[in-house]
């Protein structure tokens, strides 16, 4: 069996972490190489608390997509840095996965091009976990029949970007078959800035940061003398792993850029 080649951007982070684990149990995947900001030329093995792969640690990403011969970048690291991995592993033929959130449009643009100037496939998913996916698919079919729609979003007090990623693009998909227009009252106004939330269109969402959360979303739809509440739950970082493989193999089939998991799943 022809094992795909990966390099992981940001093994010491909860999600790389998991990510690690999760190919050091496939068969089908060997890690090849890890992009960090500490540990250059120490092997995974020999940090503590990471498994016990033989793969190199490189804090100069560009050497690192250059040297090791890897087929997939998996990144896991911030806004800014999975932005320039992208564009790096792109540059070296290596197909980027990338789950870390808070993309501009500008820069999901530019990457997008990018990948089809060289011809290569790349995955970006706000969100790997398959019930997540679903409930922004289910969201999208039933904001066609309620077009009044607050996003609650809620995570660990950890997380640098808010809104998070997966309720930015569950108001994007809502956009596609929603009309814009204001909700709640014509004149309402904020006495505490902020009170509303923030404003996508009409649609509002609000984001929450506590101790003891991990990812948590909950679209709530208004009508006629009823509510419809779409709920998803992460308790476990587990849960985005079977999308980050199937990203990573599904990846090696594709030569353009793919937003979203939704685009791999029958
Ligand atoms: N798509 C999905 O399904 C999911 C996406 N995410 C997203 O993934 C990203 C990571 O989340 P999470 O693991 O919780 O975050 P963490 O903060 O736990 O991990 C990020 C890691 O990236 C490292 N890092 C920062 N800059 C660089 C760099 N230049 N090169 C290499 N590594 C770097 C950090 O190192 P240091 O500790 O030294 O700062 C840290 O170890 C976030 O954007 C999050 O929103 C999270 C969960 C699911
Ligand atoms: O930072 C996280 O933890 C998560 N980030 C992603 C997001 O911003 O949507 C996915 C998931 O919600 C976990």
């Amino acid at each position: 069996m022809n094992q795909i080649k990966v390099i992981v951007a940001g093994p010491r982070g909860r999600m790389g972490q998991e990510a690690l684990r999760m190919i050091e149990k496939e068969e089908g995947f060997e890690l090849v190489g890890c992009i960090d900001r500490k540990h250059d030329g120490a092997l995974v093995r020999d940090i503590e608390g990471l498994p016990n792969l033989e793969a190199l640690i490189y804090t100069d990403a560009e050497a690192c997509l250059r040297d090791v011969g890897a087929d997939v970048l998996v990144d896991l690291t911030t806004p800014d840095y999975a932005y320039k991995h992208t564009k790096l592993a792109l540059e070296n033929g290596v197909r980027p996965v990338v789950g870390t959130t808070g993309y501009t449009k500008e820069q999901l643009d530019e990457v997008t091009q990018l990948a089809e100037d060289k011809q290569l496939g790349a995955v970006i998913a706000p969100n790997f976990a398959v019930g997540a996916v679903l409930m922004m698919q289910f969201s999208k079919w039933a904001a066609k029949h309620f077009p009044d729609v607050e996003i609650i979003e809620k995570h660990h007090d950890q997380k640098l970007d808010a809104p998070s990623g997966t309720a930015a693009k569950t108001a994007e998909l809502i956009q596609e078959v929603r009309e814009p227009h204001h909700q709640g009252h014509p004149e309402e106004k904020e006495t505490i800035q902020g009170a509303r939330g923030a404003d996508v269109d009409g649609i509002k969402i609000h984001s929450m940061r506590l101790p003891g959360l991990v990812a948590h979303q909950e679209v709530v739809f208004g009508g006629l003398g009823q509510t419809l509440t779409i709920k998803h739950d992460s308790h476990h970082r587990e849960s985005f792993m079977t999308g980050v493989k199937l990203a990573a193999e599904q990846v090696m089939n594709l030569d353009t850029l793919v937003y979203g998991l939704e685009h791999l799943l029958d």
